[in-house]
């Protein structure tokens, strides 16, 4: 297979370890400590194909991801991965009769904003600490055990650092996903060595021409008559002033001869620019 190995934001036992191991059982992976150390990775050839966090169901897309896939590296999205996400409170084993005195809880951005209805009834005054992902969390509290310290993490993260789970199940919401993107350099079809997909999408990137009246009601017409099925459309700031914003839209179909590049050439007649991001497989895992 043309990609050996994986980077994803680690260290071990992080979610996008899990997205790793579930689309990858076989390949070599490599743990980056931020995402854009991941993508990097990529661009400069340490490895193959990264898999990153793009979008979960509480709290909205990785701005992070986005940007610098737009503004930074532009690789290709060949997969896209979507697994379960359950929240976990863990202490150190040491801590564990007495959990409930915690004084600090530790974990990524995006799983306190998960667990923020928990935190807010159960530790109103808790200070709050974000680290790099959910596994950096829980390493951090079991080396520290003489603190009083929690991280919010997977049951994979509390079995590989030796924590205890003292309240699970705290995301705020049960129907808890994220969709993880996988990039490559290059536009591969990642269906010849994955089978089972569960769907196809494409992703593209949009500009406006600049104060058209009517000009996004005009772009999502061109999908919107070819009868092309839009699964997301998302709008981010282009950084150039405020105001300026470029969308993300992802059809539920592959790029075909036909249909998406004529509503291409449609949205290019109309002054819009236009980047294909990936078509590509998706797998519900
Ligand atoms: O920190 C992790 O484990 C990650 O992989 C990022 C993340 C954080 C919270 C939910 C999903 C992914």
């Amino acid at each position: 297979m043309s990609i050996s190995t994986i980077g994803f934001l680690g260290p071990n036992a992080t979610f996008s370890a899990q997205a790793v191991s579930g689309l990858f059982p076989n390949n070599e992976s490599k743990p980056y400590r931020t995402i854009p150390a991941c993508i990097d990775a990529v661009v400069n050839g340490e490895v193959d194909a990264a898999v990153v966090p793009i979008e979960n169901t509480i709290e909205g897309s990785v701005n992070l991801t986005i940007d610098y896939l737009i503004h930074e590296q532009p690789l290709k999205i060949i997969g896209e991965v979507i697994i379960p996400i359950k929240q976990h409170l863990m202490v150190h084993p040491t801590n564990e009769q007495n959990w409930e005195k915690i004084n600090g809880v530790y974990s990524h951005s995006h799983a306190i904003a998960q667990c923020h209805k928990f935190l807010h009834s159960q530790f109103p005054s808790i200070q709050l600490e974000y680290t790099s992902s959910t596994g950096a969390a829980a390493k951090h509290v079991s080396q520290h055990p003489e603190l009083m310290l929690a991280a919010i993490a997977n049951e994979l993260a509390a079995e590989e650092y030796g924590l205890t789970i003292v309240k699970p199940n705290i995301h705020d919401f049960d129907n808890n996903h994220t969709r993880f993107v996988v990039l490559h350099k290059n536009m591969i079809d990642l269906d010849v060595y994955i089978k089972n997909n569960n769907g196809n999408k494409t992703t593209l990137m949009i500009t406006l021409p600049s104060d058209q009246a009517g000009a996004l009601h005009q772009v999502l017409s061109a999908f919107a008559w070819r009868k092309l099925n839009l699964s997301k459309i998302e709008s981010r700031p282009m950084k150039t002033g405020l105001g300026n914003y470029f969308f993300i839209i992802d059809i539920e179909q592959r790029l075909d001869d036909i249909l998406i590049p004529s509503a291409i050439a449609e949205l290019e007649a109309l002054g819009c620019g236009v980047k294909v991001l990936g078509s590509f497989p998706y797998y519900l895992l």
